[in-house]
């Protein structure tokens, strides 16, 4: 039988005599069923007694095949031969920090502090993996080499690396691939798949096997391995896919049974019996290197037996990490073994041991960072390690929630119908499916799981998504039937967080740190040039970023010409030689940045980005994704202006990038280590946003984990521009809204300091569109801002009554000669908005108000959804009404029960402006 539950308490190991031998043994009191049952007794039977070196009460913990005793009237339980002890299993440890952790526990640190950097070795090993999956879907070898040496171009062209030379030496690695490919030892039947997405429920395990071969995992690397056996550590990376094959040939076979298979536990089966027995490790340099220089084995591949003995090993190791991560506070990681010197890390850990004044056997270099950045450092290490736990916990719910829950979440497209699959050239499918017409977070261009039922127990592959709608279009490297597609959660953006704050924190010099840690204010030199004669604000804030030799803030509330000041300041840095770096939180802001610079008549910008993420018109700035290396590398590196979203500016390549200036759009949505990104490449910044329009993104909720997320809400621009008020400057005119719409948010959210900009401005009406009569309007829409109290009732997160009268009133606005594709609908919540779509009239954008920030329309209704108590994200926080209410020029319509919006008394004198 199975337990899991949190700790609470862990006894003491020791040695005992038993029947067979002497044996250690602690006892461990757990509550199964997750703490719904009482605490029983876990006895933890020889090496897995050692789990209690680690295990603290509150941890969770999993016994497999777990041995039900009765002793004394007490039911009591103990680890059994194929018992597994699996530690907060519902952290998901990658399996290739397992594999760093067993080459020294300060590697597995290191790398995730530190992230990877742009070296040659790693674009290879890239390149060479590439073609091997390429060569096992049977793509010819010099087509898979010049593409993926193509598509490395920018990084080798930075590397200064010659493309013929990186060709000519994968073509020797991909030899060994191809010699074993045809070895004989494959037939037509036998099994074979590349690259494989593997998710453990039971062991807390998540990664990627480079190929699968008759069921058993086959590593790749592109080291040289002159002995008989694989490496120590490469063989554990084999040994963990391993695992994750068990349990899937487990989930496997509970599907068939079970004919879809929800709802049956896998987690039950004994997995370490169904792992593969034998792993294979490629060796690709072995292929490549001169037979008279080496002796030993050359052979590439090396295959090995994968015993019980060493899947626990993995699993106690795993342990180890999941254990020491469990406080979310800086480790120090400890050295194995490993001889340091010849630690390519060596470098790093000396540098990031002297600064955290940590011990390392490699020693120490450098001072420690004073004892405020030290505290610093520690409170955001831990605010993104809480952000990680919420991430995980997004992938528990691939299992924990049913199809249906997950749709309800917006985080699946469940009920596909397969209509087709198509094989591309170069060996990825194309998958068609009918859709349903449901709505969810997946975008076209999102990477997803798509599966044929369920996205962790069925079979799956990672997707890219090309089309949504009535067609649902998806390309794969292995075909699947496509039934559907869940978010497949990411770490990438906890991980570039904390590479961020390593950045900024220990590599940055003391005077750099210096505004960031409060220790003087930002200084500013002298200029009196003009620079925009018509808003003195705007003129203010471009000088300003012009001055300034740290940073300059600038906060553009709704519609003050944010863009466009940014783009004159762009200029303006040009115009005095600095090489630039333009940067935002969305693709979108990036996009208008660059389009405002364009209308500015300035073009010398180079757009890093993906194809999908980029603009269809702004694509010929864009770097290409693939070409020569030099004319790539040089493109970047002559730029004066470089655009891309603060996500991409944690890049290897961008990470390498250095600026004068960086310019920090929409900063207010930014978490502070997500904008030190952007920063740290810089010698200044300019941030530029607005702390009273929708806060950072972060998925921990303020609970979870005791709150540490916390830190995180805050963006740095809202910090920076409350400690030196003086450093910033607020654009105080709108272009956007009339008088009468603008004034409520004025009042609440700008002290009153929001002004037209113009008397146009100010008395827009809905009647100034061409074609438009405001006899054509009921009365109750004639005034510009106008209140609809339907007497609906909110059901779950719809209110069908309100979503009726949602869409009657934008049909008064399209009868009255408005064009649909200049009125947007805000609703709460993605089920009313999914309801009021059914019907409004096509062209009308109808979403939810985070999709809204930035965008404005001559019409706006927008619709509460609540009706009793006002709970719901809307609610949460006035800064969303805030962005929906400012969204409107000419028109807004709030549709809403006026007793419930009464209950606030933000919301209430929302409404009484409004009627
Ligand atoms: N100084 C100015 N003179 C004339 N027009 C201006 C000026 N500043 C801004 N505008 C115009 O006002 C409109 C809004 O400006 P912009 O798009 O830059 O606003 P924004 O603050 O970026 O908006 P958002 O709140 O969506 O971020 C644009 O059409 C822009 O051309």
């Amino acid at each position: 039988m199975q337990l899991r539950g949190p700790v609470v308490e862990v006894g003491d190991s020791r040695t005992v005599e038993t029947s067979r031998g002497t044996s250690d043994l602690a006892e461990v009191r757990m509550r199964p069923d997750g703490g719904a049952s009482d605490a029983v007794t876990v006895t933890l039977w020889g090496k897995w007694a050692e789990t209690t070196d680690y295990l603290d009460p509150g941890m969770d913990l999993l016994v497999t095949n777990a041995e039900e005793d009765e002793f004394r009237g007490e039911i009591q339980y103990a680890t059994q031969r194929e018992s597994m002890v699996v530690v907060d299993p519902g952290f998901l440890v990658d399996v290739t920090d397992v594999r760093s952790w067993v080459q020294c526990p300060r590697m597995y640190y290191l790398n995730k502090l530190s992230g990877l950097e742009l070296a040659y070795p790693v674009v290879k090993g890239t390149i060479v993996h590439e073609v091997f999956g390429d060569l096992l879907r049977g793509r010819d070898l010099d087509d898979a080499i010049d593409e993926h040496v193509a598509e490395s171009g920018l990084e080798l062209g930075l590397l200064d690396e010659d493309p013929e030379a990186v060709a000519a030496e994968v073509r020797d690695h991909a030899s060994a691939i191809e010699a074993w490919l045809q070895q004989g030892t494959l037939t037509d039947t036998d099994q074979w798949r590349s690259e494989q997405t593997l998710v453990s429920e039971t062991y807390g395990l998540k990664g990627r096997a480079d190929a699968v071969r008759r069921g058993g995992p086959v590593e790749l690397k592109t080291g040289k391995n002159t002995k008989r056996e694989p490496r120590f550590q490469d063989k554990i990376q084999a040994a963990c896919y391993a695992l994750l094959l068990g349990e899937q040939a487990v989930a496997d076979g509970a599907a068939t049974a079970a004919d879809g298979g929800e709802g049956v536990d896998p987690t039950a089966g004994d997995h370490a019996a169904e792992a593969p027995d034998t792993g294979t490790l490629l060796y690709t340099k072995n292929a490549a290197v001169e037979r008279t220089e080496e002796t030993g084995d050359l052979s590439p591949a090396k295959e090995f037996s994968l015993g019980p003995g060493l899947l626990k090993f993995v699993v106690r190791t795993r342990n180890e990490i999941a254990a020491m991560e469990h406080d979310m506070s800086v480790p120090t990681g400890f050295e194995a073994d490993a001889k340091c010197e010849y630690c390519f890390e060596q470098d790093t850990c000396m540098a990031v041991s002297g600064r955290l004044d940590q011990e390392s056997k490699a020693g120490q270099v450098g001072s420690p960072i004073p004892e405020d950045e030290r505290a610093y450092f520690d409170r955001f290490y831990r605010a993104i390690e809480a952000e990680r736990r919420a991430v995980h916990r997004e992938y528990t719910k691939l299992w924990r929630q049913s199809g249906e829950e997950r749709a309800d979440d917006d985080r699946a497209l469940i009920d596909l119908e397969p209509i087709g699959r198509t094989e591309r050239e170069g060996g990825r499918w194309e998958l068609r499916a009918k859709g349903t017409g449901a709505v969810s977070k997946i975008r076209a261009g999102d990477v997803v799981l798509a599966s044929d039922g369920h996205p962790v127990r069925g079979r799956a592959e990672m997707a890219r998504v090309e089309q949504l709608g009535e067609e649902v279009v998806v390309t794969t490297d292995e075909p699947v039937e496509l039934r559907r597609l869940d978010v497949y959660p990411s770490e990438i953006g906890t991980d570039r967080m904390l590479t961020a704050l390593h950045d900024a924190v220990l590599k940055q010099s003391p005077e750099k740190k210096a505004v960031l840690f409060g220790r003087r204010e930002p200084e500013f030199g002298e200029d009196d040039t003009v620079y925009i004669d018509n808003n003195e604000a705007q003129n203010e804030a471009v000088s300003l970023a012009v001055r300034a030799e740290d940073v300059a803030l600038i906060h553009g509330p709704p519609g003050t010409g944010k863009t466009y000041t940014l783009a004159r300041t762009v200029r303006a840095l040009v115009e005095r030689g600095a090489r630039v770096l333009l940067t935002a939180f969305t693709n979108r802001a990036v996009d208008n940045a660059i389009e405002a610079l364009e209308e500015q008549g300035y073009e010398d910008i180079v757009r890093v980005g993906t194809e999908t993420g980029v603009r269809p018109d702004m694509q010929e700035y864009r770097l290409p994704d693939s070409g020569d290396p030099q004319e790539l590398a040089g493109q970047l590196r002559d730029a004066s202006v470089v655009a891309a979203t603060t996500a991409s500016c944690g890049s290897t390549v961008m990470r390498e990038q250095s600026f004068d200036v960086a310019l920090v759009d929409e900063a207010g949505q930014l978490t502070e280590p997500a904008t030190l990104a952007a920063v740290s490449l810089a010698e200044k910044s300019v941030l530029v946003g607005d702390h009273q329009q929708l806060p950072p993104v972060v998925q921990a909720a303020d609970d979870d984990d005791d709150g540490a997320a916390a830190p995180l809400q805050t963006s740095l621009f809202e910090r920076l521009i409350e400690a030196y008020p003086d450093a910033g400057v607020m654009l105080d005119r709108q272009y956007r809204m009339s008088q009468r719409i603008q004034a409520f948010a004025s009042r609440e959210f700008y002290d009153g300091r929001l002004r037209p900009a113009t008397g146009a401005v100010a008395g827009q009406r809905i009647d100034d569109l061409d074609g438009v009569e405001m006899d054509a309007l009921p009365p109750t829409l004639r005034d510009s801002v106008a209140f609809v109290d339907p007497d609906g009732r909110a059901l779950g997160n719809t209110n069908p009554v309100e979503a009726e009268s949602v869409v009657e009133t934008v049909q008064f606005y399209v009868d009255a000669g408005v064009p649909p594709e200049e009125i947007g609908v805000i609703a709460p919540y993605r089920a009313q908005v999914a309801e009021i779509n059914k019907r409004a009239p096509a062209g009308v954008t109808v979403d939810t108000v985070d999709r809204f920030q930035g965008s404005s329309k001559e019409v706006i209704v927008v619709s509460f959804v609540a009706t009793d108590r006002l709970d719901g994200p809307i609610f949460e926080d006035y800064r969303r009404i805030n962005v929906a209410l400012t969204r409107a020029k000419k028109a807004l319509v709030l549709v809403g029960d006026a007793d419930a919006l009464g209950t606030d008394p933000v919301y209430g004198r929302m409404v009484e402006w409004a009627r």
